[in-house]
């Protein structure tokens, strides 16, 4: 790369790092801040975060098994600090996000719901929890929610989050929250008539319907029905090896897709044109780009 072209590159790689920092700032505000010690208070299980250097994989793991990985006031403030994590990782390629023990997430863990369960407290829990799963959403990462057993509630949002959904054969995604008085709080709705459509959507909250693989498949809510015959940790191999088409590549590449696609979903044309230029900018004369000119290629 000449070195004008590398300034160009470095220039542009920490616009868009700026631009991140505004979003990880503006969603970690104050305006939370009250509800962190509230969630403190709650404790149990943990989110853990692997990150698989040689393939650019992380696995994010919700880990409370003896209560079908529900999300304690701690896990979710876990989970705040693992997105920050990966924001970071410039080496990423994608993030498998599962539940440990053959099971995603039975959604809020029901003793801080009881505890919280008044408007104030909430309203504030929602927020904490849309700033959260919204930076899953816009994370430069392309993410997979890797469906085993049950994901119910909050564990249904938490799917929307994500990219993609695969689910193995005897798996239910739900939401749940017509049953419990509720309407999803974190994000869910917005995202799931985004991703099924407005009629779809309200048949499975207004039914509070169970959604099978292959009825999750035909409305566009799930992408892959995993047949696992046996053994722990098959979900896992088979959700890596479908991933692998999409995130063989330059990391940057893989980053610099994803990024164009969050702002094509999220923004109006003019923006989204123009943070897809300054995208293009970071690519355009880099190593990957250089090096695939050299070789004249053929796509055939
Ligand atoms: C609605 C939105 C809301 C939000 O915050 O926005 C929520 O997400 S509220 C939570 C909605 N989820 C539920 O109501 C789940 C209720 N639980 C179940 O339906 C079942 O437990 C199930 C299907 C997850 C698992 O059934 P299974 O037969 O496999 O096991 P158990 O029922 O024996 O459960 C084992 C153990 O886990 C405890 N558990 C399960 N889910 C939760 C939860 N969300 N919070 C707290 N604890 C949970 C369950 O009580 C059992 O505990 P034990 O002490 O052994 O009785």
């Amino acid at each position: 790369m000449s070195v004008c072209g590398a300034a160009r590159f470095r220039g542009s790689v920490a616009r868009i790092l700026q631009q991140h920092r505004a979003v990880c700032s503006h969603t970690s505000g104050s305006s939370t801040e009250g509800i962190r010690e509230k969630l403190q208070a709650f404790p149990g299980g943990s989110v853990e975060l692997r990150k698989q250097r040689d393939s650019g994989v992380a696995l994010l793991t919700l880990n409370n098994p003896a209560r079908r990985n529900a999300l304690s006031g701690s896990m979710m403030l876990d989970l705040e600090q693992r997105l920050c994590e990966l924001e970071t990782w410039t080496e990423g390629r994608a993030v498998i996000v599962q539940g440990a023990a053959g099971t995603f997430c039975s959604g809020s863990d029901l003793s801080a719901v009881r505890a919280i369960a008044n408007p104030h407290d909430g309203m504030k829990m929602c927020e904490f929890m849309q700033n959260t799963l919204t930076r899953l959403l816009r994370l430069p990462l392309i993410s997979v929610a890797l469906v085993e057993g049950r994901a119910l509630g909050g564990g249904a949002e938490l799917t929307t989050a994500c990219d993609f959904r695969l689910m193995t054969s005897d798996a239910v995604i739900q939401f749940v929250h017509k049953h419990m008085g509720l309407v999803p709080g974190w994000g869910g709705a917005a995202r799931l008539v985004r991703i099924v459509g407005s009629q779809n959507a309200l048949k499975l909250l207004s039914g509070a319907r169970k959604v099978d693989p292959d009825t999750g498949k035909q409305m566009g809510l799930v992408d892959e029905v995993l047949h696992c015959s046996s053994g722990e940790g098959e979900a896992l191999c088979q959700a890596e090896r479908w991933l692998g088409p999409l995130i063989q590549g330059p990391a940057p590449v893989i980053q610099a897709v994803k990024r164009v696609v969050v702002s094509g979903r999220e923004l109006p044309l003019d923006q989204a044109l123009q943070t897809e230029r300054s995208v293009f900018g970071t690519v355009w004369g880099a190593p990957a780009n250089l090096e695939a000119l050299a070789l004249k290629p053929k796509h055939k």
